[in-house]
């Protein structure tokens, strides 16, 4: 690590740190009753758009291999009285519950799966899942905090949401794996038919064609290198016929207001676009992928990262700024703060 860097400065908080005051001074959101029996966290004020309005570090990480119900209750054991306090505060249901003890079905119903295990974060636990969410969480292991930033201008009032699962899935399967995962059935906006029953039904068709089309997209494989001309024909009509599905997943994930979908797809793209060696296309292509994901999920963010590397390693020119949080210096860091501050403009402002 750079001598710069570190906790150790005096007036100069980490970058984790810096995150959490930064959320925590504005104090965007307060707990309220959504209706049902249950809480939710709701706007304290207007707050623009790609504003990240929580960065919390979780109250208990478990690693995959120390999942279990005593560890649960060993991490529990040695938390602060007042950490404690606000665990056995969160919501729990005990119809069904057996022999389960509270502490396990707060685990189980307020903790969130991460690609490293489980975490339970006692503010963003409050947070009410939605399959039309207006904001998003992302566990940043860069910092060590889950964040999260909203996606649309929300008005004082507005119930904040995030998504539990994949709401790229049509409706019968969001609520399969809702019920499976969370034992719960969905009543947020869409679900509860607040919008017209056809909205409804064709958010339905085209969440079911962007699941499809994922898939195609994912498994996308250009082969190897062609010897002959014929090979090089057939391997260019493949690409664009690849394009062309990008293309469409792209207007589709951004008219459903699917930023991790549109993300994925505009990566797909700059990929593609370094195959066909268009490298201004391809370097536009992954600047709107690192635009989406600095207004989503910001800029100290492993994916974030990810980008800005492919970029350097192809040699494509970098329109934003690069970021490296074990790179930079405190005053660096703290210019590209600034970049947390709301901007305005859609997803994709490039065209
Ligand atoms: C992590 S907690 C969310 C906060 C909780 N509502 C509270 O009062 O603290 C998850 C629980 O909230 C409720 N919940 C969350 N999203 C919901 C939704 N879209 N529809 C109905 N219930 C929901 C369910 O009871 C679920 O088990």
């Amino acid at each position: 690590m750079p001598e710069k860097m570190g906790r150790g400065r005096k007036n100069m908080p980490s970058w984790q740190e810096f995150n959490r005051l930064e959320a925590a001074q504005r104090n965007y959101i307060r707990l309220g009753d959504t209706g049902r029996t249950d809480k939710g966290v709701f706007a304290n004020q207007d707050i623009p758009k790609f504003t990240r309005i929580i960065c919390e570090v979780p109250t208990i990480d478990l690693r995959k291999k120390y999942l279990s119900t005593a560890n649960v209750k060993v991490a529990f054991e040695s938390l602060p009285a007042n950490r404690k306090a606000a665990v056995m505060d969160l919501h729990f249901d005990f119809s069904d519950s057996g022999i389960a003890t509270p502490l396990s079905l707060i685990f189980d119903q307020n903790a969130m799966d991460t690609d490293r295990g489980r975490i339970l974060c006692t503010t963003v636990a409050r947070i009410n899942h939605s399959c039309l969410p207006n904001a998003m969480g992302n566990m940043n292991w860069l910092t060590h905090c889950y964040t999260v930033q909203v996606l649309h201008d929300i008005v004082e009032g507005e119930e904040i949401t995030i998504n539990y699962i994949d709401v790229e899935l049509p409706k019968e399967q969001r609520d399969a794996r809702l019920k499976a995962i969370w034992n719960f059935e969905c009543r947020c906006l869409l679900c509860d038919q607040h919008f017209s029953a056809r909205f409804l039904q064709s958010s339905n068709m085209l969440r079911a064609w962007l699941q499809q089309f994922r898939d195609t997209i994912s498994r996308f494989d250009p082969g190897p290198p062609p010897i002959t001309e014929e090979q090089a024909r057939q391997q260019s009509l493949n690409e664009s016929q690849h394009n062309s599905d990008i293309h469409q997943f792209i207007q589709t994930a951004e008219h459903e207001g699917l930023p991790g979908s549109l993300a994925f797809a505009c990566w797909k793209a700059a990929e593609s676009a370094l195959r066909l060696n268009n490298r201004d296309l391809a370097s536009k292509w992954a600047s709107e992928t690192q635009d989406i994901l600095m207004k989503t999920i910001g800029i100290d963010t492993a994916e974030f990262n990810q980008v800005i590397l492919w970029k350097i390693h192809n040699q494509l020119p970098s329109k934003q700024p690069i970021y490296f949080p074990q790179l930079e210096s405190e005053r660096e860091a703290q210019e590209r703060m600034r970049l947390f501050q709301p901007r305005r403009g859609t997803f994709r402002e490039l065209q």
